[in-house]
């Protein structure tokens, strides 16, 4: 579902002289069905970078990456937007809020735009919101002035509403107590169950242990960065 094959990433530091900095040489990994794959590394090892490559927001310099039969070095803007309609979440640490708008439809918009009716959409919205404990006199409130572990739940009602074939999740236990992260893992333990095909990052080492089949070490893509 994911494959990526020698994919590189480099910066130029364009106010330094522009200094180039090696961040990921040849990556090459893959993600099935089903599989939920931990991306680890020391901090400055490229795990992030990894990511935002994946979604689409940097451009790999070469190789393929591919997730389903859309190759992202290849693909025109509009196909990245309807990739990451359809096919392609991700769950970031912090919710980027758009003001006005109330924590129920912030849930329900990711159902909407795939089609799915009002009524189902604000069901299934309503459904996650309960299950991740936001209380119910919240939900026609925009969730800008929320604690951040509400908003990082509201977050994760919002990643996990549509059933991507493809997810990735940026901490997405951090900030949580213990009921709650034990309700992400179930979310992410049904999503592998449905078939959905996995990438993340995980502080949280038990939460890495229980949820992921693999571990990959981004520290050996890169050439001496990390610590
Ligand atoms: N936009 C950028 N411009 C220049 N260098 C960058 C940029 N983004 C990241 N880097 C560099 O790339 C390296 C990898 O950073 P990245 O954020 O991917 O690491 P990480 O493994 O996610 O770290 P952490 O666990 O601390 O979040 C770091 O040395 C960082 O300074």
């Amino acid at each position: 579902m994911i494959e990526l094959r020698k994919v590189s990433k480099t910066f130029t530091l364009h106010n330094q002289g522009s200094a180039v900095i090696d961040v990921l040489t040849d990556v090459s990994l893959s993600v099935a069905p089903g599989e939920c794959v931990a991306l680890t590394g020391a901090s400055g090892a490229g795990k992030s970078t990894l990511m935002r490559m994946i979604y689409g927001n940097y451009l790999s310099q070469a190789g393929e990456l591919w997730i389903g039969d859309l190759d992202l070095t290849k693909a025109e803007p509009r196909e990245i937007i309807a990739l990451r309609r359809d096919v392609l979440g991700y769950v970031s640490q912090f919710l980027r809020v758009v003001p006005r708008v109330s924590t129920l439809d912030v849930v329900a918009e990711p159902l909407r735009a795939v089609g799915v009716s009002g009524a189902d959409a604000g069901a299934r919205a309503q459904e996650l919101l309960h299950t991740l404990n936001i209380p119910e006199r919240l939900w026609p409130l925009s969730p800008t002035t929320f604690s951040g572990g509400e908003q990082q739940r509201v977050n994760i009602a919002r990643g996990f509403a549509h059933p991507y074939p493809a997810i990735l999740l940026d901490e997405p236990t951090a900030s949580l107590d213990a009921a709650n992260r034990e309700v992400v893992l179930g979310l992410i333990e049904a999503a592998k169950a449905r078939g959905a095909a996995i990438i993340g990052i995980f502080h949280d080492e038990a939460a890495r242990n229980r949820v992921c089949d693999r571990e990959i070490d981004v520290s050996r893509f890169t050439t001496g960065l990390a610590a």
